[in-house]
Order: C-alpha cells, then structure tokens, then sequence
C-alpha cells in the first residue's frame, strides 16, 4: 500500500481521502528540516501547504518519493527542478483557495482605506478617536492588478463590483478577456503611475521577484496605497518602508512576507501597515476544498497513475488512464527494446502514432517511450524526468499523428537516431491489450517481450537456428518461444528468443562468436 506523509496542517478530511482510497498516512506537522530528511525517506507521497519546505536536500533523501501534492496554488516552497530532475511529480490545487485568497486581498484593502485594524484596537482600548481615523472611499479610486490569473481575475471582478477603475498588468492577460473583466490592460509602468491602490497577485518566480523595488516604488503616485497577498519577496520591505516613513507610501496591506514565519520584520509595529500572518488562504471552505482535492489527486496517482494539476508532468486523466494503460506498456517495451540495443549517443527519436491510438493523449506514451529508451542507458529516469533529461542532452524528440493504419487498428513506430545508425521498432495491441513488436528495422516479425530474452541479428543462412538451439543447450538455458523475421531471402534476418532465465555474458558472447550472427544482445523487460 503507498504510504503518504501530511507535514502540514491540512483539514482531517485529507486523511479520510486517502484512508478510503487505500493510501496509508502518517500526519506529523511542525517537523524540523533536520526531521523530515530522517523520515522522508519511507513516503511515496508527500502533502503540503506553505509551511514545509521541499529542498534539494529532501528531495535527495527521499529515495521512494514519486509525488509532491500542495494543498494550495504557490510552490514556490518546492524546489520543482530537482523534483523534475528526480522524476517526482509536483502538484497543486489551483483553484481551491482562489476566491478565498481573493476576498482577503479585497478585505485588506478595505482594512487599509479606512484603519480598521487601529480604529478597532483604538476602540477597544475605550479611546473613542471618531476624529483621528479619516478614511478614503474606493469608489472611482483606480486599482492597479499585478497577475491577473485566478486570483488577479476575482479581484478585478469583485473591484469592478466596487465600482473601482481597475487596471491590470499582466503578460498573459488577453485583451477579450480583459474586456470580458471589465478591466484595462496596461504595460507595468503605466500601472505604477495611474494606481491609486496596487494588489499583487502573481507567483513568486526569478522574473516577479521583487516587481515592486525601490526604483518602482518611487514612480508610483503619492499616497498609493500595497496591498501584497500573494508573496513577500515581490515587494522590496525595506524600499517599503522607506516609502512608508517619507509618507510617499501611505499603507500597505501585507499577508505574505519575505521570511516566514515572519516574527521580526522591518514593517512590524508601523502605523499605516495592516499585516496579516499569510491568512489569505484560511477559511474553512478553502481549507476543506484543497485538503480533498490534494489527498484526491495524490490518491489517485499513486494507485491508478491518472495526473491532475501537476506542474512538470503531461495531464492524464483518470479517464483517459484506463484507455492509455495498455499503450503505456507497449510504449515503454519499444522505448526499452530500443534502448538495450542503443550502443553510441542518442541524437533524435521519431515516434509515430497511427491508427486509433492517434485520436488518444499521447505525450503521457512519448513520456514513457523516452522513459524505456532511456533507462538502460542512465540511472533514475522515469515519465516525469525522461522528457526534461532527451531535452537537456540535446535528443531531438518529434512525434507524429496519422489516423490511418495498414492492417492494425494502431500502430506506434519508434525510430532512434544514434550517431552511428536509425533503427526503428513497430508495435501493436493484439486483442486491444495484449503489447506485440511487429516490426524490427522493417523486418516483419509477431513477439511478445518477455523478462528474459535474446536478441540476434544474422545473415540468413541455414543452421544458424540449430548452432543457436545447441549453444543454449549446452549453457542449460531452456528455450520458451522463439520468434524469426528476415527482410528477404539470404538478406539480413533477425530472432527474438525468449528464454526462462538470465542469460549469462559469456553465453552471449559464445552467440556473437558463431559465423554469419551480425549481433546478439541479452534483453531484459518488466
Ligand atoms: N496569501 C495566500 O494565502 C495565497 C497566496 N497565493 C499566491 O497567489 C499567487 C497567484 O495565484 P493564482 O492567481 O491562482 O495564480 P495564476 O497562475 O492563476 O495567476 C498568476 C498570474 O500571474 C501572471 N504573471 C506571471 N508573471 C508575471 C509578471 N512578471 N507580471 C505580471 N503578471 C505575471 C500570470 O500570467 C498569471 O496570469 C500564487 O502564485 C501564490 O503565490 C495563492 C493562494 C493563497
Ligand atoms: O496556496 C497558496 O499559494 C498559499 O499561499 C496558501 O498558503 P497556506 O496553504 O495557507 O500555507
């Protein structure tokens, strides 16, 4: 049974989830770093939300790890890269907390316009200050959105209800759909300059990382007013609080800092700050929605492979699972078969798909096809790193599509481009499930891959098939099917020998030996 580990507070339901589709958790929140590398090591999934921090490190240590779930949008608390390089699959609920994260975004700018944090506590304390909290009304203000996605978008929307002007920056913001929000789409800086009121909402990544700086801060009008629910590291604290104490800045509404926890921050303990301990996503729908959905899709791809949400995986559906399975093993047979006869460095990979299999998702069976290929010939690959590792050794990976297909219902070729040579590898689903190679560098043949098997190439020539039967006579090797192919008479032949066990090097090297065997290779599939 897979085994998952919740290192954040998550809704119990979480646990239910996983409990009822058959996943084993462990829940232990507030690790150390220095605990969950001593106990990552036995999990095979992994459920989170800000507070845990995926490093290289744990990723390193986490030898059985096949999925990262967060239980919320941002992974920037993940190192993703290393997750892809270690073919671990991240995911996310993207859409769980958005309306939740939206309304704080729009309750701290409220907070902010008119005090209510001070106001509150001013009241409390029985001071009665009705002079001292001067507010601003939104209505007609102009509101600068930086992202303009999930959260950006509800913002807008809501801020438009408000009767807001609001203006949005965001690279990916198409201009129908501005229109559709009711907003105006913007370059930054002109953002910068018209806001009254600014609200971040885009990831924390190399690009957005500090977007709000000291330079940006000071083009901004006087007397804007930051609002930042998204990250701390987009808005520059100490520039912030320069502004701030100049009164060029006149509040600033923050869930998100840049070192969190955060328990001593420049900002702390300012008057015209409101600050909220990344709240954004804390209300119990929020909560209830991401817990499910993560336990939902971490169950689901451990025990049945289908992918939702993840950041560096092709999606599979749990629908399409099912349908692909079946390909996913006669992908990963070819992908192997051409991997364990690859001597000299991979240049390219050409995959057709044709007949019924092209109307199919088919990056999941080039994943698991470089996946095959691959894994021979280096340690660690699996579906979700194969892809990155063709592209970062400089594998050319093309695929095809044709929906026509001679004498199968489908058909995938594979053809691998080595520095030396192209060979190329063909197979079918006999019975709609049953994995068959057809075809080996044109040569027609009909095998079944089995765990141990030979591979010869030969001139065809009579007796090589009687020295062959000798040879693994006299090692004790029993023979369990044999299959033969040749492209014409006494032209190049090839045989596919399925044996009942390990075939040991020097038995190999005996075949490779005999006259008129081109080459003869051991094989090995799952
Ligand atoms: N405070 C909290 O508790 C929460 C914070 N968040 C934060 O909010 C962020 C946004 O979430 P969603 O809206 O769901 O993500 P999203 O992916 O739907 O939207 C992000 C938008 O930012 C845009 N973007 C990317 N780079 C940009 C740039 N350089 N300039 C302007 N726009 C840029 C993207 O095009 C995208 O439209 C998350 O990444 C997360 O960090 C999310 C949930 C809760
Ligand atoms: O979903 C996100 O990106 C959030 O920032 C929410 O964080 P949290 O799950 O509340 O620690």
């Amino acid at each position: 049974m897979p085994k998952v580990l919740v290192s954040d507070k998550l809704s119990p339901s979480a646990v239910a989830v996983f409990k009822e589709r058959g996943v084993d958790v462990d829940v232990k929140t507030g690790l150390t770093p220095e605990e969950l590398l001593e106990v990552i090591g036995a999990y095979d999934g992994l459920a989170i939300r800000s507070a845990t921090k995926v490093t290289a490190q744990v990723l390193e240590k986490a030898h059985r790890l096949k999925v990262v779930g967060r239980a919320g949008i941002g992974v920037d608390n993940v190192d993703v890269p290393e997750a892809t390089q270690r073919g671990v699959v991240v995911m996310n609920t993207p859409y769980g907390n958005a309306i939740t994260t939206a309304e704080h975004a729009i309750a701290m700018m409220f907070a902010l316009a008119r005090q209510i944090p001070e106001a509150n506590a001013s009241t409390h304390a029985g001071k009665w200050e009705k002079s001292r909290f001067m507010g601003v009304e939104l209505t007609g203000k102009v509101l600068g959105v930086i992202g303009c996605g999930n959260i950006g978008s509800i913002v807008a929307e809501r801020a438009v209800g408000l009767r807001m002007r609001v203006i949005a920056f965001d690279p990916f913001l198409s201009a129908e759909r501005a229109v559709d929000l009711g907003v105006e789409k913007v370059e930054l800086d002109e953002l910068i300059g018209r806001a009254d009121i600014i609200t971040l909402h885009t990831p924390l990544t190399d690009k957005t990382r500090g977007i709000l700086d000291a330079d940006a801060i000071s083009r901004m009008k006087p007397g804007v007013r930051i609002v930042n629910c998204a990250r701390g590291g987009l808005v520059d604290e100490a520039a912030l609080k320069a502004a701030l104490e100049s009164g060029h800045v006149a509040g600033a509404a923050l869930d998100v800092f840049a070192e969190e926890p955060a328990k001593d921050n420049p900002l702390f303990g300012m008057a015209n700050v409101v600050c909220t301990p990344h709240l954004g996503a804390s209300t119990s729908e929020a909560q209830e929605n991401v817990a499910i959905q993560v336990a939902e899709q971490i169950s689901d791809f451990l025990t049945s492979g289908a992918v939702t949400n993840a950041l560096n995986m092709p999606a599979l559906s749990a629908e399409d699972a099912p349908r692909l399975r079946p390909y996913m093993k006669l992908c990963e047979q070819l992908g192997s078969f051409a991997g364990q006869i690859t001597e000299t460095s991979l240049k390219g990979v050409r995959i057709e798909y044709q007949g019924d299999v092209a109307n199919l998702n088919t990056t999941p069976l080039t994943a698991v096809i470089l996946q095959g290929l691959l894994s021979p010939l280096l340690d660690s690959v699996n579906m979700v790193n194969a892809p990155v590792i063709a592209k970062s050794r400089d594998i050319e990976v093309k695929q095809t599509k044709s929906e026509s297909c001679e004498n199968y219902h489908s058909l995938i070729r594979l053809e691998v481009i080595t520095e030396r040579q192209t060979r190329s590898v063909e197979g079918s689903l006999f019975g709609g499930t049953l994995p068959r190679l057809v075809r080996i560098n044109d040569i027609p043949v009909e095998a079944e891959l089995a765990p141990n098997m030979i591979y010869m190439v030969n001139e065809d020539t009579p007796g090589i098939i009687g020295r062959l039967g000798s040879a693994l006579a006299e090692a004790g090797i029993n023979i369990a099917s044999f299959h033969l192919g040749r492209q014409t008479v006494g032209g190049q032949a090839i045989c596919l020998v399925q044996v009942d066990g390990p075939v040991s090097a020097p038995v190999i090297e005996s075949l490779n030996a005999m006259p008129h065997v081109l080459m003869a290779r051991p094989l090995t599939f799952n």
